[in-house]
């Protein structure tokens, strides 16, 4: 099935005749159109129709695979209103702002309905088209971190090892996926410690986590290397993370539940006496957006699925002491699974 056809497939599913898509990762998945942020889509049982501005007329033509109106608000809603009079609508609720929807009520003679997942649902496994994409843009992450490894040392600020990052990104024709993280000594406390002007020393573990964006498509990866020789705790935090790491990596293949995949390596951090220190979920699927479905999170059942590319990143972190975060991209397959990030992981 196209992915016109899945979509209205899951309008069906979801009580809707028609769908308002306003999140870029969504526009982008149902067009093809690389500038979602300036698109919206209107999918209905007979039309599909990409709208963006004159800003777009051109790219937009060479890069949709829907029929495009260009204009901009209120053109936009007007043209949308002769085609979903009378229909229920359903909108993006986790996306859409009020002020959007405000506009879809005073335009549209129609039923609007909340609704959630619809796009993200059929985003869920890739098709080996996507593989491909989300392969190349780790791929370029791998040499890029094997160029930068050298210079994380001690006396180099984390701002300087994240600009060579993401300039070495830039120059193999990718995107920055997110602002990178560089983290050393107590800030690696942080997990989401961005770099900073911070100096890295001697004796201290330093957490990089980034990722490409190519085609539209995410990678993400995070090591925890060392900056000379760390505190002995810190070392036994680090093969803690990287014990419930390689644990979680090797439990993946279909069927498991997305939970019992977090619950392997809380678990083993657990035992360490860690369980605290690790403040996030195991993971998230990655795709268009970096944050996607299914999430790893305890208490969720989402069942994996051949195609699904997803994070498993275990993490433990101290406050005013320091952390790591140790992260692959991971594949499910047929038969279990397929790392896609191959940058090796330090002994420490
Ligand atoms: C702002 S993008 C950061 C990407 C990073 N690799 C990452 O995913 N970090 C995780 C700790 C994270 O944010 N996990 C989320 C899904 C969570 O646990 O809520």
């Amino acid at each position: 099935m196209s992915r016109l056809e899945q979509t209205r497939a899951a309008l069906g599913a979801a009580g809707v005749d028609a769908l308002w898509i306003s999140h870029p990762a969504n526009v982008r998945y149902i067009s093809g159109f690389s500038s979602g942020s300036d698109g919206k889509a209107l999918v209905t049982a007979g039309e599909a129709v990409l709208y963006t501005d004159a800003r777009y007329t051109v790219q937009a033509a060479a890069e949709s695979a829907l029929p495009q109106f260009i204009a901009r608000p209120p053109g936009t809603y007007e043209d949308a209103a002769s085609r979903v009079k009378g229909l229920r609508v359903g909108f993006e609720a986790e996306h859409l702002t009020v002020a959007g929807l405000e506009a879809l009520r005073r335009h549209w003679d129609a039923e609007l309905v909340p609704t959630r997942g619809v796009m993200e649902g059929l985003r869920l496994i890739k098709s080996a088209e996507e593989v491909a994409l989300i392969r190349e843009a780790q791929a370029i992450a791998d040499r890029v971190f094997a160029e930068v490894r050298p210079m994380i040392r001690a006396g180099v600020r984390e701002l300087d090892v994240a600009l060579e990052l993401e300039m070495g990104l830039r120059r193999a024709g990718a995107e920055v996926g997110f602002d990178v993280i560089v983290a050393g000594g107590p800030r690696g406390a942080m997990p989401h410690g961005v770099a900073s002007e911070r100096v890295l020393e001697d004796g201290e573990l330093v957490t990089v986590d980034f990722g490409a964006r190519w085609r539209g498509y995410h990678s993400d990866m995070t090591r925890t290397v060392a900056v000379g020789t760390p505190s002995e705790e810190m070392r036994r935090v680090y093969r803690a993370v990287l014990e419930a790491e390689q644990a979680a990596v090797a439990a993946v293949r279909p069927g498991m539940k997305s939970g019992d995949l977090d619950a392997v390596a809380r678990g083993i951090l657990e035992e360490h006496g860690l369980g605290e220190a690790f403040a996030h979920s195991l993971g998230h699927g990655v795709g268009l957006d970096i944050h996607e479905g299914p999430g790893l999170r305890m208490g969720t059942d989402t069942p994996l699925e051949p195609g699904m590319v997803i994070t498993v990143e275990p993490g433990a972190y101290l406050p005013g002491v320091g952390g790591v975060r140790i992260e692959d991209l991971v594949l499910v397959t047929d038969m279990g699974y397929e790392v896609l990030s191959l940058t090796p992981k330090e002994s420490v």
